[in-house]
């Protein structure tokens, strides 16, 4: 677990983030737990602590400086990802973590209870079907469908003004000419790992535009 730290405040150092002590110990709790419940729950394919504090955690905090307004939603979290992570830092503001699969969404009620993350609701249920009584200022997914897809699957719960963050792993060039122009590529370094992220920016307008 040293060897984990060490790395994460490596990490943490490179992209610009101080964090108190309780939160570090948190992220690694995290890690901790799905290392624990990978075995029975089969949550993510990487199986190595410290790979996932990479791969894992610095994945999803670098995207923390495009995390915008109150509300934020996580849609396909997974194992919480990049949910988790992401209100462990802002515990300013609110999350909602959806996925539909149930084994998972218990994994992460389970974590948010054991993290004591008072920010956080999980939910259980398809994105196409699910309402909130309020839109999100950051919808934000990794790893979930293909931008079009993800455009008409998600665009009900983006609230005017709000932004729309999809985390890819490669460039997404055909996915980027089906929607046409209305997307921002972000550049993304993370912290251990070599190859360039993607971060997909797509703004909702205001009422007024
Ligand atoms: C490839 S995993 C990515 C998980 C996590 N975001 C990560 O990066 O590790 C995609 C997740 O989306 C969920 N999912 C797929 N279709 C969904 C839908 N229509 N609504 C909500 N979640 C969905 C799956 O259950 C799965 O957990």
């Amino acid at each position: 677990m040293d060897t984990c730290r060490k790395r994460l405040q490596a990490g943490l150092d490179e992209l610009n983030l101080t964090l108190s002590d309780e939160q570090t110990d948190r992220l690694l709790r995290f890690i901790g737990l799905i290392d624990k419940w990978n075995k029975a729950f089969n949550l993510t394919s990487i199986r190595d602590q410290e790979a996932m504090v990479s791969l894992h955690l610095l994945d999803s905090l670098a995207v923390l400086p495009y995390v915008t307004g109150q509300t934020v939603i996580d849609i396909g979290t997974g194992a919480g990802l990049p949910g988790i992570p992401l209100a462990v830092c802002r515990p300013d503001k609110t999350f909602t973590l959806l996925d539909s699969n149930s084994k998972k969404t218990r994994f992460v009620q389970q974590a948010v209870l054991e993290l004591k993350l008072a920010n956080v609701q999980v939910c259980h249920g398809r994105v196409e079907s699910f309402t909130s009584e309020h839109l999100f200022d950051t919808v934000i997914t990794r790893a979930f469908t293909n931008l079009p897809d993800m455009l008409k699957m998600t665009g009900h719960l983006i609230a005017p003004g709000g932004v729309l963050l999809a985390m890819k792993g490669q460039y997404p060039e055909q996915e980027l000419q089906q929607i046409g122009g209305d997307a921002t590529v972000i550049p993304i370094r993370v912290p251990g790992i070599e190859a360039q992220r993607c971060l997909i920016q797509i703004n909702k307008p205001t009422q007024r535009e």
